[in-house]
């Protein structure tokens, strides 16, 4: 059939070559009218269709898929009759794949049409000269088939071939480990901007230590999403979910993630920002991304830009995002690195996660890791008995051994990261049994245990030094001495190995403010003491505990119930020039860009002594800033509301004071601890 073909082909060349040749004894005015017939004549006369497949979309933006499913539907009809041909390894380099090579041609029938295929690579449009070859080729495939089935090639082969080179993709696929060339290297003999190896980490949910009931939440998690295409296009949300993962080092945050693309059977790409120029570098290669991928970015150190916005003044910080959005500083912006996340970019293709790793949670902007953007927080924890136990099936090949018992006494104080635990757990030559890995990792929580102990009471004398505790002593005390309720709170609230496992504890001051009217609650003033005051050991849970009592205590019953939800107590910033905002009402203010005026707005909790202390000259400024042009307001962030606060409006102890700028959307926490007039007048008149 190619013979046929061929005849066609070379007897139109001929034909072209002929018209070519005296095109130019035609007079000069007629030329064009000569021409344009000529073509009409040989369209007429050509009975094949030509429809040409390119290896990139969109001026080089995006690799094509459709140019790699047609190479993919061809490896299997092109082994037969093609002659030279290209040989691809796959799938843990056990099987080989052939495709076309340059300038080849095969035939296909489809519902019995015949079609043809031809492979070439059109050369460099460059005139430089490269030292390698192929750089700037640009591949592509030639569907040529008779006009007369256009319809049916057009409309039903096109796509079989598609749908089916897409299956063979998948049947073959490598899964692979990619990480982004520097920029400087895009445009050279490298012809992408992602370079890759082949993945072959063999963590897995099974592997993985930590408690059960959270990993099976996390698999189900991950599954819906993978089989969720239809219920994301219904919704209206790309197909795309944001984890973070955080936790101390060593605790498996890696780990998860090769777990995580061994049960999705998904392409990791890992994300290296600081060989990455700017903003628009940062969308080219979240352009190149495959779907099915998992697209990582892991933080081993404290990079700024992802940091709170701790800045002193905060319009200096504002204005040098902007210079560096505008590209003069060249560099990759917080908010570039949303737009990646969420954006409108972030849309194009489909199926990817994304992760985000750290060490320093606290230390995140809250925007990067709010929900919708980071869907689901993930904390890995210091290890547990229950962890322990996945480590030495895993490790040792046991179920149980006379060691467990003390091992599980151990792991309630001592506080060792997984990786730490297995490597106490790894046989390091042929004689070292069970019985001495299992010994060694005793000697090593032990060891933990005292550790931990020995810092504990450090911290905590440091602390009383400081007079951190000061408030919280001068409350009156319980009829139990010091003594027994440091016993009491170490027996049954505060086990440093325990509740240090959950992340996250609030700042100084509201501890301390808890804490000094919880001590009005006698029972919970057993657990006041200096050792208590250990910030890092006291968990959230005893915390909110905490908050629970104090707010009671403060209501004394005597109020009414709040809309917020949480225990009677008397409301504070009382004032007609005060707007009292609700949920839906503070969530609006973060939707808008553009509003009438900006607005200054406290973050309280009505029993929180330091809300209390600012109270008049919150009053005093709101009666100063009415009709000025500044709204002022005030949203109850406690009980309920304080896990939206903490996630969407930066809470992170009572009072926070955030100002909402005219045009922007994000709020600036007020980053002072002088809470008189003067000074927040100075802030609020600095941004408004
Ligand atoms: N939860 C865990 N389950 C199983 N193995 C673990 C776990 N945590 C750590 N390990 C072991 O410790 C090694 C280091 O863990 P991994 O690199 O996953 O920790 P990480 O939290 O990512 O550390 P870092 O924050 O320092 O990057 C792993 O190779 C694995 O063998």
């Amino acid at each position: 059939m190619w013979t046929e073909l061929s005849a066609t082909i070379s007897s139109l060349a001929i034909a072209f070559f002929m018209f070519e040749k005296y095109l130019n004894y035609f007079p000069y005015t007629i030329r064009g009218y000569v021409e344009r017939n000529f073509r009409k004549v040989v369209n007429f006369v050509n009975p094949y269709v030509e429809i040409s497949f390119h290896e990139f979309t969109s001026e080089r933006l995006k690799r094509s898929d459709a140019f790699f499913a047609i190479q993919n539907y061809l490896s299997t009809s092109s082994t037969e009759n093609a002659r030279r041909l290209k040989a691809d390894v796959v799938k843990d380099s056990q099987s080989v794949v052939l495709s076309m090579d340059a300038k080849e041609e095969v035939a296909d029938v489809f519902n019995g049409v015949k079609v043809w295929w031809a492979s070439g690579k059109m050369p460099p449009q460059s005139k430089s000269i490269s030292w390698f070859p192929g750089s700037e080729e640009k591949r592509y495939y030639k569907l040529t088939f008779h006009k007369h089935y256009r319809e049916i090639i057009t409309k039903s082969y096109v796509e079989h071939v598609l749908k089916k080179g897409k299956e063979i993709e998948v049947k073959n696929r490598q899964r692979m480990l990619y990480t982004n060339n520097p920029s400087n290297d895009w445009h050279g003999w490298k012809s992408t901007k992602w370079g890759n190896i082949v993945f072959e980490h063999p963590s897995t949910f099974d592997t993985l230590a930590m408690d059960t009931a959270k990993k099976e939440e996390i698999k189900k998690d991950l599954i819906k999403f993978s089989k969720g295409k239809d219920y994301y296009a219904k919704i209206g949300k790309a197909w795309k979910r944001g984890y973070l993962l955080y936790g101390p080092p060593g605790t498996g945050k890696s780990s998860m993630i090769a777990a995580m693309a061994n049960l999705l059977d998904y392409d990791v790409y890992d994300l290296e920002l600081t060989t990455i120029k700017d903003n628009s570098e940062l969308r080219m290669l979240l352009i190149e991304t495959k779907g099915k991928s998992i697209i990582v970015r892991e933080r081993k150190g404290r990079r700024k830009m992802m940091m709170k916005q701790t800045e002193k003044d905060p319009i200096s910080k504002m204005k040098k995002e902007a210079e560096e959005e505008s590209g003069s500083g060249s560099k990759v912006t917080l908010s570039g690195l949303l737009n990646v996340i969420d954006g409108i970019w972030s849309a194009c293709g489909g199926e990817r996660i994304i992760i985000f790793t750290t060490n320093y949670v606290d230390k995140l902007d809250p925007a990067l890791i709010r929900r919708g953007r980071m869907d689901k927080h993930i904390v890995m924890s210091y290890c547990c008995f229950e962890a322990f136990k996945v480590l030495a099936r895993n490790y040792l090949d046991i179920e149980s051994h006379e060691l467990f018992g003390k091992i599980e006494e151990l792991f309630v104080e001592a506080k060792m990261s997984p990786a730490d635990v297995a490597d106490n757990l790894m046989p390091k030559s042929d004689e070292q049994d069970e019985e001495t890995c299992l010994k060694r990792l005793v000697e090593a929580l032990e060891a933990s245990k005292e550790e931990a102990i020995k810092k504990s009471e450090e911290e905590a004398v440091l602390k009383t030094k400081d007079g951190v505790v000061t408030e919280a002593t001068k409350k009156p005390k319980s009829s139990a001495t010091e003594d027994s309720a440091t016993e009491t709170l170490e027996a049954n609230l505060i086990k440093p190995a325990t509740l240090s496992a959950i992340a996250g504890f609030p700042g100084v001051e509201g501890i301390v403010a808890w804490i000094s009217n919880a001590t009005l609650c006698p029972a919970k003033a057993k657990a006041i003491s200096p050792r208590a005051l250990n910030l890092s050991n006291i968990c959230p849970v005893f915390v909110e505990a905490l908050e629970g009592d104090a707010a009671q205590l403060n209501g004394n019953g005597n109020g009414a119930a709040h809309a917020n939800g949480a225990a009677t107590v008397a409301d504070i910033f009382n004032s007609e020039n005060l707007v009292n905002l609700s949920r839906p009402g503070i969530e609006n203010l973060l939707k808008l860009e553009n509003r009438k005026e900006p607005w200054l707005v406290v973050l309280y909790a009505p029993w929180c002594q330091f809300c209390q202390g600012m109270e008049a000259s919150y009053v005093e400024l709101a009666d100063k800033l009415a009709g000025s042009g500044v709204k002022v307001g005030k949203f109850r962030a406690d009980g309920d509301q304080k896990e939206f606060s903490k996630q969407e409006l930066q809470l992170g102890s009572f009072p926070t004071i955030l100002f909402f700028p005219k045009h922007s959307s994000r709020p600036i926490k007020y980053p002072s601890e002088k809470r008189d007039v003067d000074s927040l007048m100075t802030f609020v008149n600095a941004l408004r």
